[in-house]
Parts: C-alpha cells; structure tokens; sequence
C-alpha cells in the first residue's frame, strides 16, 4: 500500500495549563492530546469528529504544524516534522494549507475577490497569480463578476468558497478543513460539502475535516476518528463506523444526528 501522506504516531500534546494559577513556580500542564495514532491517507478524507472540547482543533493545529506536538511524531510525506523549527516547516508550508470557521474574519474586508485569491500566491512568489486566481476561482464556482467583488457583497457561502479557493490557489498537498459549514444554513452547507467532494475527486486532494457533526462526515470523508478527551475511541472506514459504532460514545453521537431535513435532499441519501 502506498505511504500515508500523514502519518502520526503516539502524538501527544500538553500545554500549561491555563485554567491553573499557582501563586509560585510554573502552571502544571494539561495533557490535550493524549497519543494518537493514525494516517491519512493520500487523496482521501479523514473526518474528525467529537463533542466540543474533545481536542478536534488542537490536533488540527498539530497536523499542519502551527502547534508542536510535546510527544510522539508527525510525518508529512516521509518527513518526520514533529519538532521541524520555523527554516524546516518553511519548505512545506504551503503545501498545509487549512481553511477557516469564519471566512469573514480571515479575509481582508478592503480587499477584492481577486487580491484575495491571489495574495498567498504573490507571497510565494508564483507566476501568473491573476491568471491562476480567475482558475481557482472557476472551480468553486465564483467565475465572471465575483472576482471584483468585496467581501461584504458576498453571502457566507460565497465567502466560504473564497476561503476554499485562497486555501488551493497554492496546489497544497493537504487541506485541514476546521468546522467550515457550522456557520452556514443547511442547504448551503450541502452545496459546499457537494463543491468539496467534487474538488477532492477532481484535483485528488487530500483532507482533514473537523466537525462535530455526523451527517456532514458521513457525507464527506473516507475514514473517521472519533475523539473523547484527547483520545481516538473509535477509527476505521466511514461507513463502517457508522454501520455497527464500536463504542458506546460514537453509539450516543450517531443517536444525536438531528433528523434529515426534507429540504436538503442529501441528509437522506445513505
Ligand atoms: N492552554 C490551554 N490550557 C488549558 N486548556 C486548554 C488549553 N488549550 C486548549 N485547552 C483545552 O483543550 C481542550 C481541547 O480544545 P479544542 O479546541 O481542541 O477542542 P475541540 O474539540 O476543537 O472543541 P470545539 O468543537 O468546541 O472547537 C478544551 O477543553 C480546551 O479548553
């Protein structure tokens, strides 16, 4: 089988604990992630789930290295990048790529469609950005007028697209995606969630999707983990998972998944 694009093993991570305020010495640490194993596998989506606290985006912080993990190891394409420093990650920055909750507080409000598709490329220096920023944009669906655009004139799913498209203008080799339709209405949320399946089968991209909600994964990824307190209680395919939940934890989440909409056909497809 070929290598995992991602490959962590044992990963831990304690931070000082911040709930903590000792009157003397250092805060003691609390342990967030608790050594977690598993891949994600090139040109496949990992789901993340669990319920809020569970430790999802810290360990989607790990996996694109704005965290260091404090034990265990992270490889990214064969590279083990568990303790790389700032000159080392520089070489693979561009190709960890995430996108954001809330696009609206991550794009520049003074700046157009266009700049801000083409402002991670003109930081690396790549040629033909506007060119390459009219493609991308072609491809979530945001062609013609859109480009000229601000912000503000867009709706939440619009601006999610742009969040998309800033996050594959530089051809990243993984994509961490971090609750991104939570703030969307449901049938825009199906319309993103249609967009990203079609782009992962497109340009064989490589996702981590974190949500707290079990119709979107079951939708959209490959392979689950489900996180309890730092750990994975529960991995495997998808559909497995949710076919015959191992653990009672993921038993009590598949109970909670509200009840399809009649008006988002796609909550009711298996
Ligand atoms: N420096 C810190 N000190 C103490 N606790 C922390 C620190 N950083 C994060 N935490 C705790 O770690 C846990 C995991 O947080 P994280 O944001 O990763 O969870 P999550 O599953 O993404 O939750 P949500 O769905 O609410 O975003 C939380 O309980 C959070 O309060």
């Amino acid at each position: 089988m070929a290598e995992p694009l991602i490959e962590a093993r044992d990963l831990r991570l304690a931070l000082p604990d911040l709930n903590a305020r000792p009157l003397f010495g250092a805060a003691p640490r609390v342990e967030i992630l608790k050594g977690l194993s598993f891949d994600v596998a090139r040109g496949r989506v990992l789901g993340i789930v669990g319920e809020s606290g569970s430790g999802k985006s810290t360990l989607g912080r790990c996996l694109v290295r704005l965290l260091e993990p404090t034990g265990g190891t992270l490889r990214f394409d064969g590279d083990d990048i568990t303790h790389a420093d700032t000159r080392a990650l520089k070489r693979h920055r561009r190709d960890l790529q995430m996108i954001f909750q809330d696009p609206m507080s991550s794009l520049n409000p003074r700046h157009s469609v266009l700049r801000l598709v083409e402002a991670p490329m003109r930081l690396y220096g790549v040629a033909n950005a506007e060119d390459r920023a009219r493609e991308v944009l072609e491809r979530v669906q945001l062609g013609g007028a859109f480009a000229r655009r601000y912000p503000h004139q867009l709706s939440g799913g619009q601006r999610q697209r742009v969040g998309i498209a800033r996050a594959l203008a530089l051809s990243p080799r993984f994509i961490l995606a971090d609750e991104i339709v939570s703030g969307l209405d449901v049938s825009t949320q199906a319309q993103i969630i249609r967009l990203l399946e079609r782009l992962v089968d497109e340009m064989d991209l490589t996702l981590a999707f974190i949500s707290h909600d079990l119709s979107v994964i079951r939708r959209l990824c490959h392979e689950v983990i489900v996180l309890r307190a730092g750990e994975i209680v529960e991995a495997g395919p998808t559909a497995e998972v949710f076919a015959a939940p191992k653990h009672p934890y993921t038993a009590e989440l598949k109970a909670a998944i509200p009840l399809p909409d009649p008006d988002a056909g796609w909550l009711s497809q298996p």
